[in-house]
């Protein structure tokens, strides 16, 4: 299991600049996410939020610029390498449909098993215990994500705020140092969204790491932020706390009035 006494690595994303064919989706991005703090990242549709967090996971590769968890560099590994690092993330669209809720968590423990295919398949001794280990700690992040009591329920029986929680505690479930989360509460109802940031202030609490948040209802990043990083056109325009970002005019040009109809309404 992961070291909690400790404090997450840094994650610095340093001059990252993407580009589509002629398009420059990010041109020389650069922000810090501080350990242990919420992390947002927002802006108008095609401001380059997706690709950034693509970039960031591995499913893209920037063009120039470096991506830097502590001392490890995550520029250009694949995603697979970049999760294993500590970088876990969600989706905005639901991927989970199959299985209980146990099921889906264990695959999310599946990358940290040191048994070995045959040790499992045969269920030999220490295999059995190390799934059992890993079947505690499902239960406990099922408990901090507001699960528990759909451990054994098959997925596609629960409420779409309840799957959608289902996608967090499976990235959890990799005991990240850094969680990246792609518009966590996108389609939900006011009290999914509710208990949505409920679950976010709990799991940081408890698990000390690092989020990074895409999301484009903005009473929701302003309640849960401690720093805003806001893109436009692919380019950093500003960054600070939500107070700071929320009064700065580059940013009200940028979403020309709309964020504070958007916070209105959430
Ligand atoms: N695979 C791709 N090929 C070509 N252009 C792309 C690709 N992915 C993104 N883009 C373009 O890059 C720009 C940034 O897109 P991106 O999806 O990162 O923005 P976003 O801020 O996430 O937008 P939204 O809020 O609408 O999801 C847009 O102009 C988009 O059309």
């Amino acid at each position: 299991m992961t070291d909690r006494t400790t404090a997450p690595p840094e994650l610095a994303v340093t001059d990252v600049t993407v580009r589509f064919a002629g398009l420059t989706a990010l041109d020389a991005v650069s922000f810090t996410v501080t350990p242990g703090s919420v992390h947002a990242l927002i802006g108008p549709n095609g401001a380059g939020k997706s690709t950034c967090f693509n970039v960031l996971s591995g499913l893209c590769r920037p063009a120039a610029g470096t991506v830097r968890l502590g001392d490890a560099d995550l520029t250009r590994l694949a995603p697979h390498r970049i999760a294993a690092l500590g970088v876990a993330r969600t989706f905005q669209n639901i991927v989970t449909t199959q299985g209980t809720v146990a099921d889906n968590l264990m695959l999310g423990r599946h990358a940290l098993s040191r048994s070995g295919f045959a040790a499992s398949a045969l269920r030999l001794p220490q295999a059995r215990r190390e799934q059992r280990e890993h079947l505690d700690r499902a239960r406990e992040i099922a408990e901090l994500t507001g699960l528990a009591q759909h451990f054994d329920h098959p997925v596609a029986l629960l409420s779409y705020g309840d799957r959608k929680r289902v996608e967090f505690a499976r990235a959890l479930c990799l005991e990240p140092s850094v969680l990246l989360l792609d518009e966590p509460v996108a389609g939900m109802n006011a009290a999914e969204r509710a208990r949505t940031v409920e679950v976010v202030h709990t799991v940081r609490a408890e698990l000390g790491l690092s989020v990074v948040l895409v999301e484009h209802d903005m009473g929701l990043v302003m309640r849960l932020a401690d720093e805003v990083t806001v893109l436009d056109f692919g380019r950093r325009i500003a960054h600070g706390t939500p107070d700071e970002v929320r009064s700065d005019p580059e940013v009200l040009r940028a979403y020309l009035g709309t964020g504070a109809e958007q916070e209105d309404a959430a």
